[in-house]
């Protein structure tokens, strides 16, 4: 189904939806277009308009397309000249970011409905909330934004307007998890917003008469998601600031880094705050200004940003902590008669402690990140895997679960547990269904953005995993040698 999503003067944007399974789960898709492309094909000059609007922008900083081996950044801010570090880079006055606050008589929404639908969205939707102003704005004739709205992507590469086959071509469960998830509550909202549409009389509604549907809904929420930042919002009536997603015209031009070169601040003045960016390095010529959108997985990067980031030191894979799971891995790395699945009442004990049993137990656990093995998770399995209730009473939880705290229960019972770790990987390695080699044949067969995002994304899951192996590998062998010198 093509559907369409009009805005008086502007230009039209196109999406499908396909139906994917008989339990009705659709996903909204975008049109193939690059990410370079703005919602209409001249818009305003944006930095002139900052500055039109008594905002300062530095005289050697310009937008243009952005490309790091092979992969495109869409636009991007360049500096084109040495700007030294400290320098001021963008500073916008309080009336040029767009955000919503309650209270606030800018954001008031022309229509109650609005406001009813904001209220019923959960604090989590944040996104959605932001959302539906920029709709609101992107549909207002003459807004105050326009300049801003017009410069913004045209489409989106977050999941959620991935085809079906591209959804299963990401093969991680949590990750597709989200994904349905994310769609099913589009298209739910999309069904509030029309119910409180329908009734309403021309002159009273909200999105000055476009049909708004889970396509421009999913555009708007990506586009919020993507580049929206939290920072202070209005003083309290308490004297407190609570923190406020707002979007930062121009500012939000910076793409990532985990090692930027420009960072945010927040000049705080009751009256008039000014959002800026100070450079925090010396920019050379040429260089792109980077932000850091923060330490984030790469689910939270391709769901919220739609990019994947090769080799990414905060990527981690999740699995499910199952004692029939774990005797599985034990039987797998030839340890005998495990007993994972009835502990002994002190082992069960300190599992409650640990989040891992009892009545609301959070069973899901990280591999990867900087942490390498959760912490509750190598505790568990220290902790099951020993026989002497004393010698693990002896060491409190936080030395349990830390992995530099070297063989709190002793060198046999430290590389047994890896033993059990690394056999966890290779089962959860073996649930993708393809290897890494066949990824990297695929990407260069040359397949679509889409398609090659995903397989990005896996290629990325299983690396997590065999460097979580080549980790503990190295470990157990230190452990080995050492074992072997003390005999
Ligand atoms: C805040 S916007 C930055 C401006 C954006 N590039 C544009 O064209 O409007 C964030 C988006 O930029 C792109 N991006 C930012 N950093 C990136 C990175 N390190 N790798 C790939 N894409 C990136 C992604 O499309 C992301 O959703």
């Amino acid at each position: 189904m093509l559907l369409t999503y009009s805005m008086p003067g502007q230009e039209l944007v196109c999406f499908t939806l396909v139906l994917i399974s008989q339990t009705s789960v659709i996903y909204p898709i975008k049109c193939a277009a690059s990410y370079h492309t703005r919602i209409v094909p001249h818009p305003p000059d944006l930095l002139k308009w900052v500055k039109r609007e008594g905002g300062f922008v530095h005289q050697a900083l310009k937008i243009s397309p952005q490309q790091q081996d092979d992969t495109t950044y869409g636009l991007g801010l360049v500096a084109s000249q040495d700007i030294p570090k400290g320098s001021l880079l963008i500073s916008l006055p309080h009336h040029i970011p767009l955000k919503f606050e309650a209270d606030d008589a800018d954001s008031r929404l022309s229509s109650s409905v609005v406001s009813t639908l904001w209220e019923h969205l959960a604090e989590e939707l944040w996104a959605m909330k932001l959302g539906l102003r920029l709709l609101q704005e992107r549909a207002k004739v003459g807004s105050f934004w326009w300049p801003y709205i017009s410069n913004l992507p045209e489409t989106y590469s977050a999941p959620i307007f991935f085809q079906g086959e591209d959804i299963k071509n990401l093969q991680y469960a949590p990750l597709l998890y989200q994904v349905n998830k994310r769609c099913r509550f589009l298209l739910d909202f999309d069904q509030a917003v029309r119910r409180n549409l329908e009734s309403l009389k021309p002159n009273d509604h909200p999105f000055g008469g476009q049909e708004v549907d889970a396509s421009s809904l999913g555009w708007a929420m990506s586009a919020v998601s993507s580049r929206a930042f939290r920072l202070y919002g209005k003083m309290t009536a308490d004297g407190t600031r609570n923190n406020v997603p707002m979007l930062l015209p121009l500012i939000d031009m910076c793409n990532h880094s985990f090692k930027p070169n420009a960072q945010i601040l927040q000049e705080e003045d009751k009256e008039n705050d000014k959002s800026q960016i100070k450079a925090e390095t010396d920019i050379k010529q040429d260089n792109p200004l980077l932000l850091n959108y923060g330490y984030l997985s790469n689910d939270f990067f391709l769901l919220d940003y739609g990019f994947v980031i090769p080799s990414n030191p905060y990527d981690t894979i999740e699995l499910k902590y199952d004692g029939a799971l774990l005797d599985a891995a034990s039987m797998a790395a030839g340890i005998p008669q495990p007993n994972f699945s009835s502990p002994a009442a002190w082992q069960q004990q300190i599992l409650s402690q640990l989040n891992l049993a009892g009545e609301a137990p959070i069973l899901k656990v990280t591999l990867g990140g900087l942490e390498v093995v959760e912490g509750r998770l190598l505790a568990a399995l220290r902790v099951l895997l020993a026989s002497d209730v004393e010698t693990v009473r002896k060491h409190d939880l936080n030395t349990l679960k830390s992995l530099s705290a070297e063989t709190p229960l002793g060198i046999a019972n430290e590389v047994t547990a890896f033993r059990i770790i690394i056999a966890l990987c290779a089962i959860a390695l073996e649930h993708f269904p393809t290897k890494i080699m066949e990824d990297e044949s695929l990407l260069k067969q040359g397949v679509s953005a889409n398609s090659e995002l995903a397989i990005q994304f896996r290629i990325q899951k299983k690396s997590v995993i065999i460097d979580v192996m080549r980790n503990l590998s190295g470990r157990m062998k230190l452990l080995s040698s050492k074992d072997t010198a003390s005999a």
